[in-house]
């Protein structure tokens, strides 16, 4: 028997948390600056010194970047929703992922901004798990990406008396259920425009190159998922080009840059291509801005006739069936132990 004044125990449960980057809460310089502020004061986001990096980034980043970003978040903000896209998406893959797996208890959270990993971790916790599954929803592993999400979580941890077990979804960048799942939407939407494309770009986001001499394997596994859809595709090579996009600041990132690739491809003959984000969970400012809006008019502009940008798994069937697939796969053990 408990005596009477002992701390209630919630009955065990098992906890699912899935983590992508995040977005300001608004597409306004104020709010944006904010978010800017956290991320890219991240030291796994920015490699450079925090006393030669914190000046730049007061001093000129955050005076200057907010307003521009506020401006691209407004022309890819979901009015109808009030949100940013990659929230409205990330929730609604929530959402799905808890109807697939009704005996856990499925949350999501944002890594920078909200609702952030330390609210939704407590959340959890209150809810009476004791195990918890963390699925960073970074297919390719960089340290700027999937370690943040770990880090943040050991912090949280750090300060709990009564942790819960944890467990955190590997890269999954080769894996069947996500190769097959990017093929099949690829396909779909392929089959639904009005143009046979001359070639599929699959556009990653850029990192900085040296992190890859470093020993990050984000490159390869980038390239690895490209060769695997391009196989499962059934295209040959002539017919697929990998590039990297979003580069930040003035060092130089992964190469081919989407940018110089897009102006490239006329002046070879190529008109009409199809350019897919495989590395992106959830549509967002990198490819809704980057690819479908600034992307298209680079080609165009290059000379090219037909763009198509095809959609990111999000909350459609192939994806969330593989995201089931991959937590059931994680959760093996915990579920069946009774938890
Ligand atoms: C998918 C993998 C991602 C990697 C790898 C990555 C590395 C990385 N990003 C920046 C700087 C910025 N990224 C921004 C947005 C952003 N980045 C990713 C994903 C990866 N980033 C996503 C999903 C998003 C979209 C967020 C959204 O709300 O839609 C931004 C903010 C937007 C902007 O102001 O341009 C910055 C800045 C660095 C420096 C980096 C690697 C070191
Ligand atoms: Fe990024
Ligand atoms: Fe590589």
């Amino acid at each position: 028997m408990q005596p009477a004044d002992h701390p209630r125990i919630a009955d065990a449960r098992i906890g699912v948390l899935i983590v992508n980057l995040g977005s300001p809460d608004a597409p306004e310089a104020s709010v944006v600056k904010r978010y800017l502020k956290e991320f890219l004061s991240d030291r796994r986001v920015v490699e450079i010194p925090a006393l030669l990096w914190q000046p730049i980034l007061r001093g000129i980043i955050l005076n200057t970047r907010p307003a521009k970003s506020a401006a691209l978040y407004a022309s890819i903000w979901d009015r109808e929703r009030g949100d940013s896209p990659l929230r409205v998406i990330t929730g609604d893959q929530a959402g799905l992922l808890q109807a697939a797996l009704p005996d856990v208890t499925v949350d999501f959270a944002m890594r920078y901004g909200n609702p952030s990993i330390p609210e939704r971790l407590a959340a959890l916790k209150a809810a009476g798990c004791t195990r918890i599954l963390v699925m960073p929803l970074y297919p390719q592993y960089s340290a700027a990406t999937t370690a943040t999400v770990v880090d943040k979580v050991g912090a949280v941890l750090k300060d709990m008396r009564w942790q819960p077990a944890l467990r955190v979804l590997p890269p999954y960048h080769d894996d069947p259920l996500y190769i097959s799942a990017l093929a099949q939407d690829a396909r779909a939407e392929m089959a639904a425009l009005d143009f046979t494309p001359d070639v599929v770009v699959a556009s990653f986001h850029g990192m900085p190159e040296r992190t890859l001499h470093l020993g990050d394997p984000y490159h390869c596994h980038a390239q690895k998922t490209a060769r695997l859809l391009r196989e499962a595709l059934g295209v040959g090579e002539a017919g697929f080009r990998t590039a990297f996009q979003s580069r930040f600041g003035k060092a130089e990132w992964l190469k081919p840059y989407l940018d110089k690739t897009l102006q490239s491809l006329p002046g070879e003959g190529i008109r009409k291509v199809a350019v897919i984000a495989p590395g992106f969970s959830a549509d967002c400012i990198e490819t809704l801005e980057e690819i479908a809006i600034q992307g298209r008019e680079t080609f165009f502009h290059a000379g090219g006739t037909h763009f198509a940008y095809l959609r990111c798994l999000n909350a459609g069937t192939a994806g969330m069936q593989m995201l089931s697939g991959l937590a059931a796969r994680e959760l093996a053990g915990w579920r069946e132990s009774g938890h």
